[in-house]
């Protein structure tokens, strides 16, 4: 494709109005909105509003008089349709990994009512590990078992002691996207439960809960949602499962009547009980006034729309690599859409020195191109990730990466001593 063409994509583009939606830094091609979402526009101006008058002026007032009470709630009525849920369903609060705790004790106390000798928890080596540290802390807490396997092995893994299969729908170190609804059919019929970890998801690819008839879910707010660094993160249960059980982090606001201030608990109906305590109320209102951008996005075509231009960027980028930068990488990510997050990863060939992948990256975000690194596994040590965010970049921006890229290995700058330093996020 010649840049012409490109151009002429540009041009052509329906999402081209959302780019405007974000404060993006002039001269800077942002390819890691997998990590940390841009700014939207809006949002300062939102966060003024809430400083000086919600907090500043009316004080404690504002959880009543500006919704503060009902935030978790209101938000995640807004994820709610990026994600196949429906209204009431989802609360934005917590952490993943937190809300991953609240959900994996919620299936594992399902099972121990259904199915008491169901005690394993199984889920992907190469997940990422947050998800598997939490589930070995509860294992080790209730005396389960924590299977670990390779992709192809889900299915052959799912044996009569499963409880629960917890799996991240796009691999944050590959980008390989699994069949949600596939997947889930598969463990109901061995008798599991599927709790699904969205933070590669949400807002980046079309995801149908529901659809798929999936029992839990998890995401995060500051990856595609774009609500700021460390914003609350969501949580979904199934309406048949949500009311059976308590979850392990029965704060007050889970409760039924927290001002009623009773010495015992009552859980709340539905998914207000996953809440726990005082929610952060200032970042809470960036990520609500963020997911506006997709009240617009939905204007334009919605997640249809954005994964269509989704795939179109990342097949532009890994062709555009491939006549650029001829035998330096190979391709991690698959191929195959239906198999394809939002996201491509390469690894250096042999034509580059060993271990040259986060030294590559280093280069680039110095010229402007901000990816990241992820250290691989045994297989594929040395990962270079780049994350496409359909919402804010164009067709010239990628082959402009990939152009950048070839001229970074041209002049070795990957040698350079300040690109070898690590730091402590990669
Ligand atoms: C799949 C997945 N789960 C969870 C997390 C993070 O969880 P937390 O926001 O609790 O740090 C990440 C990235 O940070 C992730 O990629
Ligand atoms: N929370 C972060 C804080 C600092 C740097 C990165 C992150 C990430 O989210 C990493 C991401 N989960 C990943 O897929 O690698």
């Amino acid at each position: 494709m010649t840049l012409t063409d490109i151009q002429q994509r540009d041009a052509q583009d329906p999402l081209r109005p959302l780019r405007d939606l974000f404060d993006l830094p002039p001269g800077m091609i942002y390819l890691d909105g997998n990590s940390l979402g841009a700014l939207p526009r809006a949002v300062p101006a939102r966060m003024a509003e809430v400083l000086a008058r919600e907090w500043g002026r009316d004080l404690i007032q504002s959880w009543n008089s500006a919704g503060w009470f009902d935030l978790p709630a209101r938000v995640g009525d807004k994820i709610a349709p990026l994600i196949g849920a429906r209204a009431g369903e989802v609360v934005a609060t917590d952490t993943t990994s937190i809300n991953l705790y609240k959900a994996l004790s919620a299936a594992l106390n399902l099972a121990a009512q259904d199915a008491p000798s169901r005690r394993t928890i199984v889920s992907e080596r190469s997940n990422f590990p947050t998800d598997l540290y939490i589930a070995e802390a509860l294992c080790r807490e209730r005396g389960g078992t924590l299977k670990l396997v390779e992709s192809h092995q889900i299915a052959a893994s799912l044996g009569d002691d499963v409880a629960v299969l917890m799996l991240t729908h796009v691999n944050y170190r590959t980008g390989a996207m699994h069949d949600m609804a596939a997947v889930t059919r598969a463990a109901h019929a061995a008798g599991a439960r599927v709790v699904w970890d969205l933070a590669h998801s949400a807002g980046a690819v079309p995801v149908d809960l529901h659809g798929a008839d999936a029992d839990f879910a998890v995401g995060c707010g500051y990856k595609y949602l774009n609500g700021g660094p460390g914003a609350p993160a969501f949580v979904w249960v199934h309406p048949r499962h949500v009311d059976r059980c308590w979850q392990p982090l029965a704060g007050w606001w889970g409760h039924a009547a927290p001002f009623a201030f009773t010495p015992d608990y009552q859980p709340a109906a539905g998914i207000t009980r996953y809440q726990c305590g005082t929610q952060p109320i200032v970042s809470l209102s960036a990520l609500d006034c963020a997911l506006d951008v997709f009240a617009e996005a939905e204007k334009l075509g919605g997640m249809t729309a954005l994964r269509a231009k989704s795939l179109a960027l990342t097949d532009l980028f890994i062709e555009s690599v491939e006549q650029l930068c001829p035998g330096a990488f190979t391709l991690v990510t698959p191929l195959e859409h239906a198999q394809r997050g939002s996201q491509v990863c390469l690894t250096p060939t042999e034509q580059l020195p060993a271990g040259s992948a986060y030294a590559i990256v280093q280069a680039l975000i110095a010229r402007g191109v901000v990816g990241d690194f992820r250290a691989g596994d045994a297989e594929q040590p040395d990962i270079l990730r780049f994350g496409f965010t359909p919402l804010y970049l164009s067709y010239e921006n990628v082959r402009l990466s990939a152009q950048t890229l070839r001229e970074v290995l041209l002049n070795k700058e990957y040698e350079l001593p300040e690109f070898n330093r690590k730091r402590a996020v990669t």
